[in-house]
């Protein structure tokens, strides 16, 4: 596989006596969550029985090409695509559509909402929301992940797919669809600022996708029946610079559930993604000069090419010293879409069948985005509007006793009726 240096010199990555307190028991596991589930891997060095060739750097992938005109160029970027969504799961994204004046825009933005007051930004918690959308407070974000110290690890905002925005669709509403969005009310421009980022990056993620599907041998439009009017976010994060004595990450180790995510980052502000390999080592993703995006793929897409394309746990952890701004995009499927895998008739599947085919999947992505939630939260259980009781849901397994969320987005049927 080509894998080119984000930068020449940058190390290998070997653990330090720093890195192990994060994410470890005893040294010897790393543990995450993916699939909505906890899992771990060992941590192996060279020479050790286990320790397998893996990668030990992000490529980047240059995408001036993605939508040029004759297929046979298309084709070969898919390749390269395929080769880092295979071996790596993260790639770095280079020539996208963001310039580098729009990009500071877009965090000029996400800087301004930051800085208001609490009082504020409160206005527009996740909590008042029926799909997690919204502000999350530094606060929330300790207690939610279990962190019981004063933590100012991260804060966020999430804003995504609104059938009722008529900046994104405007046809008629479906009866019974709900507002997703929240917004602050003291600060027009940043709901601005954040749609015209959104809308840039839709039809770039498209051509993403087309390229996925000519990388698994289809024609380049057949993963599109589910992805039509797909699930998508943007979340917003800010996270200071993390104290030396701080145990926790900026961001528990964990798997994204989208079909892919491109993340922006800004090159004058901290890095600390990390990108976990087979052997148990975090390989850094820092910000790289120009305005790339760093890319990965969810859990969504690993399932549809059968395990091919890697969901690969990664983390953030603010060592810099300096504010951290970073914004991802998270492109899913339709709600309504129920997940078969593509699969090689020549080898038959290679992957378990998992809940993504059994019912679609809107169904449960609401519990997947609080599978990290440990405590009660009436408020947000008044917003849902259902008659679960509880909340709790990692650990133990979040399947058995926690919530219906009724049709969460919109009717499952929706999106297929509005865009076919
Ligand atoms: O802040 C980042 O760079 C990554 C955040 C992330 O992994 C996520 O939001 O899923
Ligand atoms: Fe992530």
């Amino acid at each position: 596989m080509p894998i080119a240096t984000p930068q020449a010199d940058q190390p290998t990555s070997s653990l330090t006596a720093k890195e192990v307190s994060y994410d470890t028991v005893d040294g010897k596991w790393v543990t995450y969550r993916a699939g909505g589930k906890p899992g771990r891997r060992a941590i192996r060095q060279p020479g050790e029985p286990g320790w397998v060739d893996t990668f030990d750097r992000i490529p980047i992938i240059d995408f001036a090409n993605v939508d040029h005109p004759d297929i046979e160029v298309r084709k070969r970027l898919a390749q390269e695509l395929a080769d880092a969504a295979e071996n790596c799961g993260f790639w770095y994204a280079a020539n996208t559509p963001v310039s580098k004046e729009f990009a500071e825009q877009t965090f000029a933005a996400l800087e301004e909402f930051f800085a208001l007051p609490l009082g504020e930004k409160r206005k527009c918690s996740w909590v008042l929301t029926p799909g997690c959308r919204g502000y999350e407070s530094f606060e929330e974000v300790a207690e939610n992940e279990g962190n019981k110290s004063d933590s100012t690890l991260r804060e966020s905002f999430v804003m995504g797919d609104d059938l009722t925005d008529p900046v994104q669709w405007q046809g008629a509403v479906p009866e019974g669809v709900k507002t997703q969005n929240i917004w602050p009310a003291a600060l027009p421009r940043y709901k601005q600022a954040l749609d015209d980022y959104y809308s840039k990056l839709l039809p770039f993620a498209r051509s993403i996708l087309h390229l996925f599907a000519l990388a698994l041998g289809l024609d380049e439009t057949a993963l599109d029946n589910v992805h039509k009017f797909p699930m998508c976010a943007l979340r917003a994060l800010h996270y200071p610079p993390q104290e030396p004595d701080e145990s926790s990450p900026g961001f528990l180790a964990h798997a994204d559930f989208s079909s892919f995510t491109m993340v922006l980052q800004g090159e004058k502000y901290g890095s600390g993604l990390e990108v976990l390999n087979l052997n148990g080592h975090w390989v850094p993703a820092p910000a790289i000069a120009g305005t790339t995006f760093t890319c990965n793929v969810g859990d969504y897409l690993q399932h549809l090419s059968d395990g091919r394309f890697k969901s690969t746990v990664h983390r953030v952890v603010n060592r810099s010293g300096l504010e951290r701004y970073s914004l991802p995009f998270f492109y899913s499927p339709d709600p309504s879409a129920v997940l078969k895998p593509v699969v090689d008739p020549s080898k038959g599947r290679q992957t378990e069948v998992t809940e993504f085919e059994d019912a679609p999947i809107g169904e449960m992505f609401v519990r997947r985005l609080l599978a990290g939630v440990e405590i009660f939260i009436p408020d947000r259980l008044a917003a849902i509007d259902t008659d679960v009781e509880c909340i709790h849901t990692w650990p133990p397994s979040h399947n058995d006793d926690c919530l219906e969320v009724d049709a969460f987005v919109k009717d499952v049927n929706t999106s297929l009726a509005l865009s076919s």
